[in-house]
């Protein structure tokens, strides 16, 4: 795995209707923004020393990577069950399933609304 996150190292994996991979992603900093000048850390008083202010998700990067026209009904194979931000994302761009490895962050309510809007987009995930 790439990622230079000390703690969660996450990847992801767009698959096509004929099983062909179409998009990988792992989580990382933006493009041209170094992973050494900006914070790794989980908690800081001040929350633009955290990682969540700056960090890019695995899924929003498999998707930004596509080798392929659309992803219209397309597979995502991911680590972590999905945040609200990448939900939009995968629903946006056509994806129609979802399989996770681990929804250790299922309490949380970015979880909760990315469960919510893909019910309602009918995307499945297991
Ligand atoms: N579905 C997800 C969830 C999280 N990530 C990334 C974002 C962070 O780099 C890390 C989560 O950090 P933690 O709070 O578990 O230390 O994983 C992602 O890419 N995709
Ligand atoms: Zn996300």
């Amino acid at each position: 795995m790439r990622s230079k996150d000390p703690c969660s190292q996450v990847g992801a994996c767009i698959v096509n209707m004929e099983k062909k991979i179409v998009g990988i992603g792992y989580n990382g900093m933006p493009r041209d923004c170094s992973d050494n000048d900006l914070p790794w850390n989980k908690q800081s008083e001040d929350c633009l020393q955290t990682k969540y202010m700056y960090v890019c998700h695995a899924e929003m990067n498999a998707i930004l990577n596509k080798n392929c026209t659309d992803l219209c009904g397309c597979t995502i194979y991911v680590a972590l069950f999905p945040c609200n931000g990448c939900a939009k994302l995968i629903i946006q761009a056509g994806i129609k399933q979802v399989i996770f490895y681990s929804d250790k962050h299922s309490h949380k309510p970015e979880t909760i609304a990315s469960k919510r809007l893909m019910d309602m987009a009918q995307v499945k995930y297991r």
